[in-house]
């Protein structure tokens, strides 16, 4: 496996090692990965995160599995439990698909490894072309508002929609985000706070609950956020809260765009009710976990309801930002995304 480099996957002489973004902002520590197992907690966990980066660094560890002398029966059942670890982001079972297609050649070690490899510079080329469409769309000195983290973390390349952020920033269009800190598990208050502060973007974070006052004052110019899958009729599944920001862009008449590779869209799915969403620990709503230990603010036995993901029905989606270009509401209700070209 040739050396390649994420911000947060990275392989270097044959190894994978993964960073483990529970520790950040506040620690940079590289995770080595050579086993399922391992793989699977640290999807399950979050330390590896983001659609695409999930799908990545799953098919990385087949690959690294292949080249250790697994069988192709072990290494089919590994691909299946790999495929459970996480079930929304579809990038996952499409990368998945694409490793165990390349099980049935007869150099199947070597397709592996090109098959891997080729999945994480496709990322880094896909995250180009959005960021380029959707940077486009951005006018000078607008004020953004994001969601989760969509960046370098989230993926092997500048990220989704805060690619789109950082090379607006970079086009010196002189823009702002406001960054939604992301309850319950904070991935914009740690992450991608983080990733602006590396990168010099203007950023302002703020409590998920106060974009709406954000938007009456007319502080909100328009909005990108990431997918995990997008429905064949346009409906996407993201991190929870991001339907609160639709209707809510929609009240204000604020365009809302998602920024998504053509490997985050599920044609099975023919709406968002078909996409299934993941339910997580009770521990995550109750309180928090940190460096210091588990803090609970609520009752330790509080009954929790705690989705990772809500869908967003198309209707409220100005733009579907995708590596061949921006796709709207009418080219979308026409069944555009049935028909996607990979660029
Ligand atoms: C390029 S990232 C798109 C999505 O994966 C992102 O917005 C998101 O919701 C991530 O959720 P997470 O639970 O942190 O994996």
């Amino acid at each position: 496996m040739k050396n390649m480099t994420g911000l947060s996957i990275k392989t270097e002489q044959g190894q994978l090692y993964i960073l483990d973004q529970t520790l950040l902002p506040h620690q940079q520590r590289w995770l080595h990965c050579q086993q399922v197992e391992q793989m699977v907690v640290m999807i399950q966990q979050l330390q590896v995160r983001g659609a695409p980066a999930i799908g990545i660094a799953a098919s990385l560890l087949l690959a690294y599995r292949a080249g250790q002398g697994d069988s192709r029966a072990q290494l089919l059942c590994s691909a299946e439990v790999l495929r459970a670890s996480r079930p929304t982001a579809v990038n996952l079972m499409n990368n998945l698909d694409a490793m165990v297609a390349t099980l049935q050649q007869s150099d199947y070690v070597s397709a592996a490894v090109a098959c891997a490899e080729q999945l994480f510079a496709e990322d880094v080329q896909l995250c180009l072309q959005m960021a380029e469409h959707g940077a486009a769309l951005v006018q000078p000195g607008e004020r953004l508002l994001t969601h989760c983290n969509t960046g370098g973390l989230a993926t092997a390349g500048v990220g989704t929609a805060l690619g789109v952020v950082r090379l607006a920033q970079q086009q010196g269009k002189g823009i702002k985000v406001w960054v939604d800190e992301t309850r319950p598990l904070l991935q914009g208050g740690r992450l991608t706070a983080w990733e602006c502060e590396q990168l010099g973007i203007p950023y302002q974070l703020i409590c998920d609950n106060m974009a709406a006052m954000l938007m009456a004052r007319g502080e909100v110019d328009r909005i990108f956020v990431g997918s995990d899958r997008i429905a064949a009729n346009g409906d996407f599944a993201n991190k929870v809260g991001t339907y609160n920001l639709a209707v809510l862009a929609h009240y204000h008449q604020i365009p809302f765009y998602v920024v998504a590779p053509h490997t985050t869209v599920d044609p099975s799915c023919s709406d968002g009710s078909q996409i299934p969403i993941e339910q997580r620990p009770a521990a995550e709503v109750r309180g928090v976990r940190g460096s210091f230990g588990q803090v609970y603010w609520a009752p330790e036995q509080a009954p929790v309801f705690n989705p990772a993901f809500d869908v967003t029905p198309a209707k409220l989606v100005t733009g579907w930002v995708l590596d061949s270009g921006v796709l709207d509401q009418v080219a979308v209700a026409a069944g555009a995304l049935t028909r996607l070209t990979v660029s």
